[in-house]
């Protein structure tokens, strides 16, 4: 092992080709970064393995093949120099190295905040004004932090209409289409294929179980309603999950571990085909990189015929279901509130759930599905996340 460079401050960087690793004492960091010189060739961003253009890896075959034991490493205060056996040279910054080698930077510029109904109740429900929301980067920005803290938000004083709705929606993403088209609405005149389109209550849920990637984001804006009733709901997926984890590990296991089936089915309508869609997945996902919740899917009206769990563990199954059923139908999780004309309502569809209550009379809904990936870029770009 020897030391390559010992200014006070500078790091101090250690080729240690019998372990072949890099070793990088950071003056502000407690470990050192100890860095594999088969991931430092990897990662050689020249311009011989890293398109500058398109910002894309360039591949290289031959990385197992070589000996990439360096043949010099010059260390100075703001980064280090590989030259490379083969007479190939790669330039590293300190900081680039630390954010990007295991384990990553996974630290959010935004913390989530778990919530129940008491937690929402003590402060305001988070908005913007529309023209806010519209005009100003701050005000966009804004929203996303919403929905990244809270898991939704609303846009308030908007037009009191689909245009509105439109609007308040394309600013954060393209509007998504699926099977019931780009912008749609809800109301009880729209046929008998969804307990949406009647006057009865919903339970909590998220949208689109049965699809393999469901929609991101759910906006909701009421435009019209000539009755009693229909109070919006709203609970915190994440935030069940996370009862049941403190509560009940085994349950929580459980839960983690079982694929539920999901499906949604129409007939031939309006010359549209007619349709089965089907997916599989635990009520939750974690993130495979940071271990953090991901995914929440609950939908009592389109869970599917259970075929994934054999007949003897199935009492176990349901004890676990039962219990986040419960949790998730206290009224302790539940936010309720009445959305008006020109309120429009936008909700993370990966982790909050959404309902209403039983109402009279016309109810008219307009609405649309953002994507999960366009939602969560427009977040990074605008580094809320
Ligand atoms: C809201 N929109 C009209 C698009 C769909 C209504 C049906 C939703 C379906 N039960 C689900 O939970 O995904
Ligand atoms: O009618 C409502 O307020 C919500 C209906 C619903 O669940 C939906 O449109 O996805
Ligand atoms: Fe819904």
């Amino acid at each position: 092992m020897k030391d390559l460079n010992l200014s006070a401050t500078a790091p101090v960087v250690s080729q240690r080709d019998e372990d072949q690793v890099l070793e990088i004492r950071l003056a502000q960091a407690e470990d050192a970064l100890v860095i594999p010189y088969m991931w430092l060739r990897d990662h050689c961003r020249s311009k011989r393995y890293f398109n500058h253009t398109t910002q894309q890896k360039i591949p290289d075959l031959e990385l197992l093949e070589r000996d990439l034991t360096p043949q010099a490493v010059r260390a100075d205060s703001k980064g280090l120099s590989i030259k490379w056996r083969d007479g190939h040279e790669t330039d590293y910054t300190y900081d680039w190295l630390a954010n990007n080698f295991y384990p990553g930077q996974f630290a959010r510029r935004t913390k989530r905040i778990l919530w129940d109904r008491k937690k929402m109740e003590s402060e305001s429900l988070p908005a913007v004004t529309f023209e806010h929301h519209m005009t100003s980067e701050d005000g966009l920005r804004q929203s996303l932090r919403n929905l990244v803290k809270y898991g939704f938000t609303m846009v308030t004083e908007a037009p009191p209409t689909a245009e509105g709705t439109r609007q308040a929606s394309e600013r954060i993403s393209p509007i998504q289409e699926s099977m019931y088209g780009g912008l749609w609405t809800v109301s009880p005149a729209m046929g008998n294929n969804d307990t949406a389109y009647t006057h009865a209550s919903l339970g909590a849920h998220t949208d689109n179980t049965y699809l393999t990637s469901p929609a991101g984001i759910e906006v909701f804006h009421i435009l019209e309603h000539d009755g009693t009733g229909g109070e919006s709901l709203l609970v915190d997926g994440f935030n069940a999950v996370d009862t049941i984890r403190r509560d009940d590990p085994k349950a929580f296991q459980t839960l983690q571990d079982t694929p539920i089936p999901f499906e949604y089915m129409a007939t031939a309508a309006n010359g549209k085909p007619p349709y089965l869609m089907k997916a599989y997945s635990p009520i939750f996902t974690e993130h495979p990189g940071t271990g953090e919740l991901l995914t929440f899917r609950f939908n009592a009206y389109d869970r599917g015929t259970m075929d994934t769990v054999k007949p003897q563990d199935l009492p176990q199954f349901y004890a676990a279901y039962q219990k986040i059923s419960q949790v998730i139908s206290s009224p302790a999780s539940q936010l309720w509130f009445q959305l008006s004309p020109g309120t429009v309502l936008l909700v993370d569809n990966w982790r909050v759930m959404h309902g209403r209550s039983a109402f009279t009379g016309f109810r008219l809904l307009s609405g649309c599905y953002l994507s999960r990936d366009e939602w969560i870029s427009q977040a990074r770009m605008l580094e809320v996340l």
